[in-house]
């Protein structure tokens, strides 16, 4: 049995002075019932908790620690940073050198700026697009997310799906109007929208692979259908590769589907697990931007030199060695097709969906497409491999509606392990069938 002792503890504490317990609220487990383990340290494919409970992470700080925690030369890289100062609110060299390293994977990046987090990062983008177009509407997919800008919290999947909130309270009523949603891969729907409003319309913001409803391909036709409609209503394309930057391919999704958005965000991954995301795009677009254009974008922390010395040393190792991506993607499948066959033994009826090196097990019989099929999932059977898995020292993300990660740090015995444990899972849940 898994002891959560010193854990149950911290958390009583911790929900005295912070909402919930927590900086961020699907780390409450609120939606799993139980106590979220409070971590002390991580290397590689592994985390710690303070009660000395060693885990297999899956989650890996929900995405960004491609390389496994505490890569030791992004480690050196900090240690040698860190004496010369942690913020000076002034330009450096490094910012410049992350810039051309980000353009080498995403040409598509002519011009881009640093910010601290995911949520600035699509909501500077939305504000380059309408101030770009002279436009107000946006359109979002449903169980989209995009961070928790009040524009873009409007049916958006991720923590909401898992705690049953539809919009945030807070959210203006005209803030909200303005952004119109449509389900995620109906083609019908995207093309009937822009038939009827689309010049009015200032961007489609998209995950070009859905990851905050669980891991959802795009459906071929779809990521080109948004293209041709915003390139016919002078509309801004936005794929949001907060997630699936770095993890759909090298080069993202855009490089996966071979399509161009006009503006990209990126995050996790590009900041080396530190406080760092990035939007970007078309030279004509992003010169719109001050101070070389009139709208407004800031922040005292944007290109801080930490965050850029841990994003460039993950970056530089990414490029150094690109079969990286293959590996972690070849190890992914090989755990999902793992499930598959386990799953299959037991009769439980599951969609493994993998893209790179992210995926989910839906506890579904048929394949999830859009946000309603992920919520007619058998959420009973979610929670008992969820639970069974954790007690045996495997870390998932405690909601039905997330992706999972791998690492370059997860090795075959790491594998192994894991997919012995998902077929005990598989026959628990069986028993209950
Ligand atoms: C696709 C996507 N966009 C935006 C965000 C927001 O990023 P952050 O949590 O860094 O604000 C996230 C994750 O939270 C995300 O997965
Ligand atoms: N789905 C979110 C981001 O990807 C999970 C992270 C969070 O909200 O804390």
């Amino acid at each position: 049995m898994l002891q959560l002792g010193k854990s149950q503890k911290a958390f009583d504490d911790a929900k005295r002075y912070l909402p919930g317990g927590v900086n961020s609220p699907v780390r409450s487990y609120r939606s799993v019932g139980s106590t979220p383990p409070f971590i002390s340290s991580a290397s590689g494919s592994r985390i710690y908790d303070i009660d000395n409970n060693e885990y297999i992470d899956f989650v890996l700080s929900w995405g960004p620690m491609i390389l496994g925690h505490a890569n030791p030369e992004v480690i050196a890289s900090l240690q040698e940073a860190i004496p010369r100062g942690t913020s000076f609110g002034a330009p450096t060299l490094l910012e410049t050198e992350l810039a051309k390293k980000i353009q080498a994977f995403m040409p598509n990046m002519e011009m881009l700026r640093m910010v601290s987090s995911g949520t600035e990062a699509t909501m500077s983008a939305l504000r380059v697009a309408r101030g770009y177009t002279g436009r107000d509407s946006i359109v979002k997919f449903i169980g989209n997310y995009h961070g928790h800008s009040d524009s873009l919290l409007v049916k958006a999947g991720s923590g909401l799906a898992t705690f049953g909130v539809p919009d945030s309270p807070g959210v203006p009523k005209g803030v909200a109007e303005n952004t119109i949603t449509i389900p995620y891969n109906d083609i019908e729907a995207v093309k009937s929208l822009f038939a009827e409003k689309g010049d009015e319309i200032a961007a489609i913001i998209v995950e070009p692979v859905a990851g905050n409803m669980g891991c959802v391909p795009p459906v071929p036709g779809f990521l080109e259908t948004l293209r041709e409609v915003t390139k016919e209503h002078d509309a801004v394309l936005i794929f949001d590769e907060v997630m699936c930057g770095f993890r759909a391919s090298s080069g993202g999704a855009q490089k996966l589907y071979k399509i161009k958005p006009d503006l990209t965000c990126l995050g996790k991954i590009v900041g080396g697990g530190m406080p760092m995301a990035v939007f970007g795009g078309s030279a004509k677009i992003m010169s719109q931007v001050a101070p070389s254009g009139p709208i407004y974008q800031a922040g005292t922390l944007s290109g801080n030199p930490i965050a850029v010395t841990a994003g460039l040393a993950t970056l530089s190792i990414l490029q150094r060695d690109p079969t990286i991506f293959k590996s972690v993607e070849d190890t992914t499948e090989r755990l999902c097709e793992g499930y598959r066959k386990l799953a299959a033994e037991h009769g439980v009826p599951v969609q493994v969906q993998r893209v790179g090196s992210m995926f989910t097990i839906f506890f579904t019989d048929k394949p999830v497409l859009n946000f309603d099929d992920a919520c007619a999932c058998n959420n009973d059977h979610f929670q008992t491999f969820f639970h069974y898995n954790l007690e045996r020292g495997i870390y998932y993300a405690p909601s039905s509606y997330e992706s999972n990660f791998m690492s370059f740090a997860h090795k075959a015995a790491d594998i192994d392990t894991t997919l012995e444990i998902a077929g005990e899972a598989f026959r628990e849940i069986a028993k209950n069938m």
